[in-house]
């Protein structure tokens, strides 16, 4: 009985949120926060979903869903998205309103309609995510999770296996497609930039549909990241950036125009010779100001993270939104010269706020697998905590 856990990601956007929508350049970070997700045959033929992050728990029996016929360019997704499937997967599911839910079953389920091989449907799958990250609060939980689905499902149906004569890239770039495929059930009109660097892991600058840079020197910078917990949906902000740009074209272009100079400001500052460590953290911090401000003027910051800012201002630190804005998460530069005892200061204060404070690592490993020797239940997988899925050993890495 096939059975594999899949891992990958959350990130964080430093620069460029938005403005990557509509072809700029963004600079990115994978995070030491990451979702796990199970996935093993039954023998029922049943699709037993179990996703507690956003509390759903259903079973389906696996005839009754949606299949496509071989499409072109397979293994590789569709150019388009089925608008059709869609519409019967949303029928089909029937969460009603619940978005959460309905959206996290939907990007699987379609995902499953192109995937899944006879040899699945004659057994049936568990399926069980669950997540490190905070859902809906701009750190990439949706394409951490979608990451997963994706990892999950072509394991399961053996398009990662040797047979398919695929290499690792090539893995790791039909993983990143279908992943980006489960973004857009979700998102409506993602980037593409979150399941990139979910897939990828490191640091990276990335433009739409073209090759992806590394981005070198990043690992050793600290950030501070705080949750508002005041929700936010991303389609809505990015919806709301959209209705913004096309009333006033020639006052947003140059905004997104001048995103773009930031990163890449970003990058010439870490590969300019001469530039010592304190400049680099310095000017850093001064290009993180200015594109919270250009984020603002788009519209999609919020009283908290305005909050966020003033009570990391107030010690000399400094802060913008990361991911789609509107509540969400902020990060905070932490220079090498600020101390143990400000940092401790600083999350005080903002944990009095009612927001969550996390240090985490930035630029760790990509998207990856494990196969177990062994098949678990879905109870035993929701009751590991945390450090077991990271002291596990003999994960496989798409790097
Ligand atoms: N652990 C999870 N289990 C199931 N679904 C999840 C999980 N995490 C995220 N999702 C799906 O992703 C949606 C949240 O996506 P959204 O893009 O709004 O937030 P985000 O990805 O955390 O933020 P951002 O896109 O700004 O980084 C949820 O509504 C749910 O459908
Ligand atoms: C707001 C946005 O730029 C980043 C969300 O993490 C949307 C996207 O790139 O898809
Ligand atoms: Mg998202």
């Amino acid at each position: 009985m096939p059975s594999y856990f899949t891992s990958s990601p959350g990130k964080v956007i430093l620069f460029g949120e938005h403005a990557v929508v509509y072809g700029k350049v963004a600079t990115a970070g994978s995070l030491g926060l990451r979702s796990y997700a199970l996935i093993q045959t039954r023998e029922d033929k049943k699709i037993e979903v179990n996703l507690p992050d956003v509390q759903l728990a259903r079973s389906w029996n696996i005839n009754d869903v949606p299949r496509q016929a071989r499409w072109e360019g397979y293994p590789y997704p569709p150019q388009s998205m089925n608008a059709e499937l869609l519409d019967q997967l949303t029928k089909f599911v029937d969460l009603g309103s619940q978005t959460n839910r309905s959206q996290a079953a939907i990007a699987l389920l379609y995902l499953h309609s192109f995937l899944t091989t006879d040899e699945t449907v004659a057994q049936g799958y568990d399926f069980v995510v669950r997540s490190n990250l905070p859902v809906g609060a701009g750190l990439g939980s949706s394409a951490s999770y979608s990451v997963c689905v994706a990892t999950a499902l072509l394991q399961l149906n053996g398009y990662l296996s040797a047979g398919m004569g695929l290499d690792v890239a090539a893995q790791r770039d039909l993983v990143n497609q279908w992943a980006f495929q489960a973004e857009k059930v979700i998102h409506g009109n993602p980037s593409g930039i979150d399941n990139t660097v979910s897939t990828l892991g490191g640091a990276v600058m990335f433009k739409k549909g073209e090759k992806i840079e590394p981005l070198p020197g990043f690992q050793s910078l600290r950030f501070l990241l705080t949750n508002t917990r005041v929700p936010r949906e991303t389609q809505v902000q990015v919806a709301n950036v959209r209705k913004l740009h096309d009333k006033f074209p020639t006052v947003v272009n140059p905004m997104l125009d001048a995103i773009n100079e930031i990163s890449n400001s970003c990058k010439t500052i870490f590969s300019q010779d001469g530039l010592d460590r304190t400049q680099l953290l310095s000017r850093f911090g001064e290009l993180v100001d200015v594109n919270h401000g250009l984020l603002s003027a788009l519209g999609v910051s919020h009283p908290s993270l305005e909050k966020v800012r003033e009570i990391s201002s107030k010690l000399g630190l400094k802060s913008k939104l990361t991911g789609a804005g509107g509540g969400g998460c902020a990060l905070t530069l932490i220079r090498d010269d600020v101390t143990s005892e400000t940092v401790a200061v600083v999350k005080q204060l903002l944990e009095a706020e009612g927001f969550q404070c996390m240090e985490t690592s930035v630029g760790g490993p990509g998207a990856g697998i494990l196969t177990l020797t062994h098949p678990t239940t879905i109870a035993e997988f929701l009751a590991h905590d945390k450090a077991y899925f990271e002291a596990t050993q003999n994960w496989v890495y798409f790097v």
